[in-house]
């Protein structure tokens, strides 16, 4: 049987998560795909950090040590923000690997060409991770759009913002106790400013423009708004008038073509479909012209659902070099 050889680039919550799913999955992922995967390289900045116990001897500082495994064909990349992430994963496309990425901030920049390029070397690009977590709202939209056309999307796009809102309404968390648990479990950024700032929702809505609309609108002209200044007074006064906030994401295709998109704290009432989307639960609500509206919840964050999908885009591309998957 054939052996496919990978690299992971990024060992913290979801590097590990993938690790330890392709374990677990290995059987089974094998008689699915009819190859063997192995992982050959791990990317860390520290390679002395105590990490998942006999993985020690696949660690490296080196992005060259990943690059030049032979016979490598797979890269997963969960490192941190536009560089050298970009530069890395450009790389591992001109060797002709295939590329699956959780990384929003690079691929709200450079996904479109990233995907060109991929185009030109005959090689995919997985990226379902870079939005709403565990929800597959790539794939959904992808197949969506072989049919339909969406003129709006709006939804919850940051776990850690709207498990904070939660807690700080059902549980009476402060904002600080909320983060902190937040980060605890895995869900928020390295540099949670990302996600209380709104700009990790921005980062994942422009994804979906670029998908859904082909373009994103200009990144200075969109409003973008976090949750980082909404009091517990604010949550407890909502609450009482059977109100409450959710960070939410909006991006639009107008009449006359242009793209709008704003990103902030609403305020919604029971009879709003983000009302009930507690925890780290994410919303994305489509508009298209046949189906209508139609509207995907589940995880937006953590370990297992985010390392989930990633998994999935790896099956995915390998079937679809063997010729036995028939989506896009
Ligand atoms: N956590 C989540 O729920 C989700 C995260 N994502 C995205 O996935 C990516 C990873 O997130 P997460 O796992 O939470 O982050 P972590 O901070 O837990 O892990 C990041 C990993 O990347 C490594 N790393 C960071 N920068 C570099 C670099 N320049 N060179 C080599 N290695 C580097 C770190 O190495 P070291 O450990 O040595 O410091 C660490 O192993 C991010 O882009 C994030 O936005 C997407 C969806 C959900
Ligand atoms: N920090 C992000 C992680 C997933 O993208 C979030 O909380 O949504």
């Amino acid at each position: 049987m054939a052996t496919i050889k990978a690299a992971i680039l990024g060992f913290g919550t979801v590097g590990q998560g993938i690790y330890h799913i392709l374990n677990e999955k290995r059987e089974d992922l094998r008689k699915k795909l009819g190859v063997e995967l192995e992982v050959a390289k791990i990317l860390v900045r520290d390679t002395s950090k105590e990490r998942v116990p006999g993985t020690r001897h696949l660690l490296t500082d080196n992005i060259e040590d990943c690059l030049s495994v032979k016979g490598l064909q797979v890269v997963f990349e969960a490192i941190v923000g536009e560089e050298p992430a970009y530069t890395y994963l450009k790389k591992a496309i001109m060797n002709k690997c295939h590329v699956i990425t959780a990384n929003k901030v690079m691929f709200a920049k450079y996904g479109l060409e990233l995907q060109e390029l991929a185009k030109q070397h005959g090689v995919f690009v997985g990226y379902e991770a870079t939005v709403a977590g565990g929800v597959p709202v790539i794939k959904t939209m992808k197949n969506l759009l072989l049919v339909n056309d969406i003129s709006k999307i709006q939804g919850i796009l940051n776990g850690t913002c709207n498990y904070i809102l939660t807690k700080m309404r059902a549980e009476g968390w402060s904002f600080d106790e909320a983060l902190k648990e937040a980060q605890a479990l895995g869900y928020a950024e390295a540099d949670p400013y990302m996600d209380i700032s709104g700009q990790d929702a921005f980062k994942k809505l422009m994804v979906l423009s670029a998908l859904a609309f082909g373009e994103q609108p200009n990144w200075d002209e969109v409003k973008v708004v976090g949750i980082e200044d909404i009091t517990p007074e604010q949550v407890r006064k909502a609450k009482e008038k059977g109100l409450r906030y959710r960070h939410v994401a909006e991006v639009e295709k107008l009449p006359d073509g242009t793209i709008f998109a704003q990103v902030g704290p609403m305020l919604v009432s029971k009879e709003h479909p983000l009302y009930p989307i507690d925890d780290v639960f994410n919303a994305v609500t489509m508009e298209t012209n046949y189906i209508g509206t139609l509207t995907l919840v589940g995880p937006g964050a953590g370990m297992y659902p985010t390392a989930s999908v990633m998994v999935e885009d790896y099956a995915e591309i390998i079937g679809k070099r063997a010729g036995f998957v028939v989506t896009i």
